[in-house]
């Protein structure tokens, strides 16, 4: 079935007229190193545009003036080691968390997955934080429990599951043998839930092929969860407006656009 907005619509996060920031969820997006900062950056503005109250970016001390100096609206936490990072899951007032968009391939970034991941925490698992699992997927699956988005473009998703040669097929297995909710990146974008759910975003613009775009998608699946939207509605609502947002702004589109135009399209949708 095509993901239309009619599908989710109602499940898409909506503003109390006396709620405060609070009451619009708190998103923590792991921080790259120093010079890979660009695309937590980029996640993180998109978690706001969508919604989020509160967007937080947790690097290791080492690179936080980068973020201090680059983020306004988004805050930053220095997080130097797993136990702070544990420390930090601990906060239940963060409600969900991004990791992967140039985290690293590396023992940090496998360790502060499992963490949030133990903490309980509803999940965007995206890039790097999927291929840190290669050697091991199980090591992931297995404390898979919270709901969890994972977002791999086919050569992640190959690490993982291995090949793709049904798109579809393979999107549903790979999530019922996860248990998380499986979006299969590319030209069509594949949705699949454990529980046998699955949608196809449809004729997204071609504009969207470029470095970056798939770390706002995960910023805007990130900020709707982090508001509390079911995790299948989420990624559904976030595959649907990153292609919108694209639609949108037209041709010479960079990364850095689509968060921008997100104003314009939830205004459409009615929001
Ligand atoms: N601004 C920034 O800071 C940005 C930082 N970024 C960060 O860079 C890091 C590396 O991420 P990455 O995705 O570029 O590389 P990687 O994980 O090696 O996989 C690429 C290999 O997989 C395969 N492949 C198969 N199908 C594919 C497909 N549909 N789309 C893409 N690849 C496909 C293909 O193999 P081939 O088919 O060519 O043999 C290809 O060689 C990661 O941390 C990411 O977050 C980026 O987000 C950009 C913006
Ligand atoms: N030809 C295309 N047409 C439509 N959407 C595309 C096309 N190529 C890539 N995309 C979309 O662009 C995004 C690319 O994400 P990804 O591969 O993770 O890139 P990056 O790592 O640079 O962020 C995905 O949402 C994918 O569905």
């Amino acid at each position: 079935m095509d993901n239309i907005p009619n599908l989710w619509l109602k499940a898409l996060p909506a503003l109390k007229s006396d709620g405060s920031k609070y009451n619009r969820g708190h998103c923590v997006v792991l921080g790259g190193p120093v010079a890979s900062t660009g695309a937590a950056r980029l996640s993180a503005r998109a978690a706001l545009r969508i919604g989020a109250g509160l967007v937080s970016v947790a690097c290791d001390p080492s690179s936080l003036i980068v973020y201090a100096t680059a983020l306004q609206a988004v805050m930053t936490k220095p997080v130097k080691d797993e136990a702070a990072f544990a420390e930090l899951m601990a906060d239940r007032r963060i409600t969900a968390v991004l990791l992967g968009p140039a985290a690293g391939i590396t023992a940090r970034t496998k360790a502060f997955v499992l963490t949030a991941l133990r903490a309980g925490k509803a999940c965007v698992l995206d890039a790097d934080a999927l291929t840190v699992f290669q050697d091991q997927p199980t090591e992931l699956f297995d404390v898979i429990r919270s709901p969890v988005l994972l977002t791999p473009h086919e050569g992640e998703f190959s690490r993982l599951f291995g090949k793709v040669t049904d798109r579809e097929g393979d999107a549903l297995r790979a999530a019922q043998q996860s248990g998380a909710v499986v979006l299969l990146k590319g030209a069509d974008t594949v949705i699949a839930a454990p529980d046998g759910r699955i949608l196809i975003n449809r004729a997204a613009p071609p504009t969207l092929a470029t470095a970056g775009s798939g770390d706002v998608l995960a910023g805007f699946a990130g900020g709707l969860m982090a508001q509390g939207m079911d995790v299948f509605d989420a990624a559904c609502a976030a595959a649907w407006i990153h292609a919108e947002a694209a639609r949108v702004f037209g041709p010479g589109l960079i990364s850095e656009d689509l968060s921008e135009a997100v104003p314009q399209v939830l205004r459409h949708l009615g929001r």
